[in-house]
């Protein structure tokens, strides 16, 4: 399981001031009056989408990576609508030089790794990190504890081999383990794909506290964004291989959970690339135009008002829910709990999962993809706001508790119920 990486239970009150010119889901939730309900709501919402057609694509926020790369220049009205608390909480950046093909080359070994011998795999597992380090397939939770089986994952920190001479420390942090076929075949662009996604997601991370400054939050009560990464050592890069699923007419193409459940990734930023679609070991364009990426906005504080109204579901579902595309060639951020916290919510976490195609011609289909998760150091003391969206109760009375101490208390919330 990915650390933290756990669905939102609750309805969220919005806890950063709306900002300017407001955001395209406004007009709905003023029309409806602010609800603070903290009932969970998310099993009537989601079970109401799943038997409903799809949503339209949303095109992400683009960044050409010319502009993104010079330091002075004003971006906030991109990151506001991208990253912003009315945004879809994705943001993409075009034309990086050197992605297009590192990504093809990494993505292509997705399959390979994930379809080795299972004793070969089972080496490479690693049940002390609780599967968060070399090969995880069936074991990370999402969605109130249901298991994410259809996909498998190989992680390890790309950018350091030897992070710290500490032995516990070093599976802690991730350090490279790269064995079997990737190291025959792939240790060299897991590396070099993370460490450019690293590098562009400093660079993002830079006009991100620009944006944040901006909005009058301090340099998040210690280090910046952009400080809080480049001094990390335990950033994760995950190789992603979603296994090809076969529905039955009756399931009608499974839920929109149906390839990777509802979560919300819990470090800082992470990057993703877009993913690549195989059938038959032959690279082929995604079949179903359904399938993919979704992310859920954050108005779900307006659903019970609207069951209670019999809005139609369909409009709901064009509120909330988004089936996210970008470009092939770019490479995409998504902003983790960690950074909603620390900016005060000026810059949002959203919750998101991944759809699998369900199509007549989808049978056999897979999909590979990369995610480079970069989060605070392991000793980074994190200062806690008095107010905060997820996990209040792991907070101490004074709010400080380094990024490893925050890492393990929610690991114990979900998998041992300790807090
Ligand atoms: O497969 C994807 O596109 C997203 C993966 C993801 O959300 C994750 O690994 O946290
Ligand atoms: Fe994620």
């Amino acid at each position: 399981m990915e650390i933290g990486r756990l669905v939102r239970t609750q309805t969220q009150p919005g806890w950063a001031p709306t900002t300017r010119g407001g955001g395209r889901r406004r007009p709905l939730a003023l029309a409806l009056g602010r609800l603070s309900s903290r009932r969970p709501v998310r099993c009537r919402c989601l079970a109401a989408m799943q038997t409903s057609p799809p949503p339209p694509s949303v095109r992400t926020v683009s960044i050409p990576f010319s502009d993104l790369k010079e330091r002075d220049r004003d971006l906030s009205g991109k990151i506001e609508e991208g990253l912003g608390p009315n945004g879809l909480g994705i943001i993409s950046i075009a034309d990086v030089p050197g992605f297009p093909v590192l990504r093809k080359t990494l993505l292509r070994l997705a399959p390979k790794v994930a379809n080795l011998p299972e004793d070969v795999k089972k080496e490479l597992e690693d049940p002390d990190s609780r599967f968060n380090f070399g090969w995880s397939h069936g074991k990370e939770k999402l969605e109130s504890g249901k298991l994410d089986t259809f996909k498998g994952s190989f992680y390890a920190n790309p950018i350091l081999d030897a992070p710290t001479t500490d032995d516990v420390l070093v599976r802690r942090l991730y350090s490279i383990y790269l064995t079997g076929c990737l190291v025959s075949q792939g240790a060299k662009s897991f590396k070099a794909l993370g460490k450019l996604m690293l590098e562009v997601g400093l660079m993002l991370a830079h006009h991100c506290d620009r944006y944040v400054m901006q909005q009058g939050v301090g340099p998040y009560d210690g280090e910046s964004l952009e400080q809080t990464i480049a001094s990390s050592r335990c950033h994760k890069g995950r190789l992603l291989y979603y296994y090809p699923r076969q529905f039955s007419k009756q399931e009608e193409g499974g839920s929109v959970s149906s390839w990777c459940g509802w979560h919300t990734d819990h470090g800082s930023l992470t990057g993703l690339t877009c993913a690549l679609f195989t059938k038959n070991s032959m690279e082929i364009p995604c079949p179903d135009s359904a399938a993919g990426l979704y992310i859920r906005t954050r108005d779900d504080k307006v659903v019970k008002h609207i069951i209670q109204e019999r809005v139609m579901w369909s409009a709901l579902i064009e509120i909330l829910l988004h089936k996210v595309t970008f470009e092939e060639n770019e490479l995409a951020y998504q902003v983790g709990e960690t950074t909603e916290i620390l900016s005060r919510g000026r810059l949002c976490a959203t919750p998101h999962c991944v759809k699998a195609p369900s199509s007549e011609n989808a049978s056999n289909v897979d999909r590979s993809t990369f995610a480079m998760f970069m989060q605070p150091d392991w000793d980074e003391k994190l200062k806690f706001p008095s107010e905060i969206p997820y996990h209040q109760e792991l907070i101490p009375p004074n709010g400080t508790l380094t990024f490893g101490e925050y890492s393990e208390r929610l690991v114990n919330k979900y998998y041992q119920g300790k807090t």
